[in-house]
């Protein structure tokens, strides 16, 4: 049912209402409140106190004529009374108010009170004059300055005339007691109309569920789907495995060759692989990815591995030739910067299938590339090679192998809710001989004896880098921040070394050449942006030195981080803030006390109390209306164990859970837009 079939709805407003994304009569009544008026605190007027909140039943003793004030604004006053005193109601702007009141009636007034020039004010307070229909809990909408409040109210309320036919109940009663859930219908009706406390603690919870199952339902159909899809390669290990391992230069830590083992089963079944690989920074996640595709290009697949960035691209093209060495695998790269003619040819050999290996930026996927025999594509999380993107290379002819690699550390639960349509490898274990990377958190007068530090690494043939502000939204100042601070070393306390700077508007090949310069040690200090945030592998840059580390959350403290100690020698961390707020320094001193992922992240989740840090959109997932991923841990594990138990026993193909089961299509369709299940 569209929402201008309900009485009132005129263009205007239908307007008004789309850009609340409010179309049809079911997004109203999915619209939720943000926030809870309490009317509890109801007062007589004369006990009222400046800037308090109240709920006032009272009079109206006066209506004053509407006054006109300055540039055509209007200013309304009504003089409201009760045994206890006078009390001014304040309207601007709103002249027809005056017609809502009659001298003599009796209604209940909500709002801030204002106590100035002797006199009690409550301005554009909320009213209401149906005391049967009073709720100590009032609503507030998410709204803009088109529509107001009361009109908001007054669709979402006619919408909600229309439950019955718009909204179906999805789960069972024995379910609900279970779970300790309400009813759908009267979850919404008691989160937009709330009786008491108890009952909206309820609704939001229940709704909550709601959300989190049919999400997690998604994700796990997703994952369904594609085992049953038995499209993809069946790839056994190659002869030459044993000799490719034997022949890098270290031996896999144990982790490593778990994953590995993993993967090469996966590759092995034929149906496609959909796997996360998730390792804290510098665990080694590269050379899994080099096994697997070497094992697809010996027994004659092609693979391609797309990267975040240019730099990163290079970066894998660059170790994987190595890795590679001189075992007859054809690997090529293409990037923004690589020239047509040369890119034409690389892209001809791909089709004709004379490449194994193709790296490149998320580009590669995206432009008319033709592979010959693609098995296996490798990612990164930031970047979900979700359905969507599979389904986009099945109707090229292509059912690969995917595997996605993630640096971002996640506690099991939620990885397993936000990775729920793959299998999780994680590599719990650290390259041998890496060293815990002392990090110290100062203030900015002690940046001297930080450079000085630095000098000493220096002369001991090592290289640091120095990272600049973040600057939010302008790369930009960032650019600028840190060509300045270059100049600044460079010219004062840095004299005699070299020092280069790295950027996000740099051209790509002139980022490759710094970075090129950086690994081969022909720079000394690389002043940087956070464009060296993900992946840099510079195993010689033993330190850094992190501007206003205050502006970063943890997690990228800790990428950031990441980037020294990936060798045999001693690193460290200089994190500069003058920051004095407790919240923020007790954030930097996590950084400080602990080098693991894992650990930081839980902590930084506490801390912030927020989903920031797993952002859900960032992970290619819909937003989610009142479920807080982090907060409601305890909602998400109920909602994964029953999610699990109806996929696990094929429960959304029965009758009974078909409301179920049209919900979670609706929810893949609209909001993944991924292919169907059955
Ligand atoms: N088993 C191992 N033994 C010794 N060194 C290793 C081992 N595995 C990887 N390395 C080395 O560790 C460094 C980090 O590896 P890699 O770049 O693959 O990390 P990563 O997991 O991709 O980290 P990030 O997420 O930070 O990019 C590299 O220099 C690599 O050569």
């Amino acid at each position: 049912m569209k929402i201008n079939e309900l009485k009132g709805v005129g263009s205007k407003t239908e307007q008004y209402l789309l850009s609340l994304g409010i179309n049809e009569v079911k997004d109203a009544i999915y619209f939720f409140p943000r926030d809870y008026e309490d009317r509890n605190n109801i007062k007589c007027i004369s006990e009222t106190i400046n800037d308090e909140f109240v709920t006032l039943i009272c009079e109206v003793s006066l209506i004053l004529p509407t006054k006109k004030l300055k540039f055509g604004k209007y200013i309304n006053k009504i003089i409201f009374k009760d045994n206890s005193g006078f009390l001014t109601g304040v309207w601007f702007n709103q002249p027809y108010i005056k017609n809502n009141f009659q001298v003599g009636e009796r209604v209940i007034l909500s709002g801030k009170i204002t106590r100035k020039f002797g006199e009690i004010q409550i301005i554009d307070p909320q009213y209401d004059k149906d005391f049967n229909v009073f709720k100590s809990i009032n609503p507030i909408y998410p709204t803009n300055k088109n529509l107001s409040q009361k009109i908001l109210k007054k669709i979402i309320s006619q919408s909600l005339l229309h439950i019955d036919t718009q909204i179906s109940e999805m789960l069972h009663s024995e379910i609900l007691k279970r779970y300790e859930i309400l009813p759908l219908k009267d979850a919404i009706m008691n989160l937009h109309y709330p009786n008491d406390r108890a009952t909206l603690n309820k609704a939001q919870k229940s709704i909550k569920f709601y959300e989190l199952l049919i999400l997690q339902l998604c994700l796990l159909q997703a994952k369904k789907t594609s085992e049953e899809n038995k499209n993809s390669f069946s790839i056994k290990v190659c002869r030459e495995m044993k000799d490719f391992k034997n022949s890098l230069p270290f031996q896999l830590t144990t982790a490593q060759s778990k994953v590995v083992r993993e993967i090469l089963t996966d590759l092995k079944n034929i149906r496609p692989m959909n796997r996360l690989v998730q390792g804290d920074v510098g665990s080694g996640k590269t050379v899994i990815a080099a096994i697997a595709m070497f094992n697809c290009a010996m027994n004659g697949y092609q693979c391609a591995m797309m990267a975040p960035t240019e730099i990163l691209a290079e970066q894998h093209f660059n170790t994987l030739r190595k890795l590679f060495g001189d075992w007859n695998v054809n690997i090529e790269l293409i990037t923004g910067s690589t020239p047509q003619k040369q890119k034409r040819q690389i892209l001809e050999r791909l089709a004709e299938g004379d490449i194994n290996i193709i790296i490149g930026t998320h580009a590669l996927i995206q432009e008319n590339v033709d592979f010959n025999r693609l098995a296996l594509v490798v990612t990164d999380e930031q970047h979900r090679f979700g359905v969507r993107q599979r389904a986009e290379l099945v109707n090229k002819g292509h059912n690969p192998h995917v595997l996605v690699m993630t640096a971002t550390p996640i506690p099991r639960t939620l990885a397993l809710f936000i990775y729920g349509d793959m299998d999780i490898s994680l590599i719990n274990e650290l390259p041998p001989g890496r060293q815990k990377i002392n990090t110290y958190a100062v203030r900015s007068n002690l940046r001297e004896r930080a450079y000085n530090f630095i000098k000493q690494q220096i002369l001991l043939g090592r290289q640091a880098y120095v990272v600049c502000p973040l600057v939010e939204e302008s790369e930009k100042i960032e650019a600028q921040s840190a060509l300045e601070t270059a100049e600044k070393l460079k010219n004062i306390y840095f004299k005699e070394f070299k020092i280069d700077v790295l950027h996000g508007k740099l051209k790509s090949t002139e980022k490759d050449n710094v970075m090129k310069k950086f690994k081969e040690g022909d720079i000394d200090i690389l002043v940087s942006t956070t464009v060296i945030e993900v992946g840099v592998n510079v195993p010689n840059a033993t330190i850094m030195l992190i501007e206003n580390a205050d502006r970063f959350g943890l997690a990228q403290l800790h990428q950031l981080r990441g980037r020294v100690g990936r060798g045999i020698h001693k690193s460290y961390c200089i994190l500069i803030s003058d920051a004095s707020n407790k919240e923020t320094k007790e954030r930097l001193k996590i950084m400080t006390e602990t080098n693991d992922g894992f650990v930081i992240a839980e902590k930084d989740m506490f801390l912030r109390g927020t989903g920031e840090f797993f952002g859900l959109r960032q992970h290619g997932l819909p937003e989610l209306k009142l479920a807080d991923i982090i907060k409601d841990r305890e909602i998400l594990k109920e909602a994964q164990e029953l999610s699990k138990w109806i996929i696990e026993n094929n429960l959304l193909q029965i009758q009974e859970f078909s409301n179920l089961k049209n919900e979670v299509e609706r929810l893949f369709f609209e909001k993944l837009n991924k292919h169907t299940f059955n």
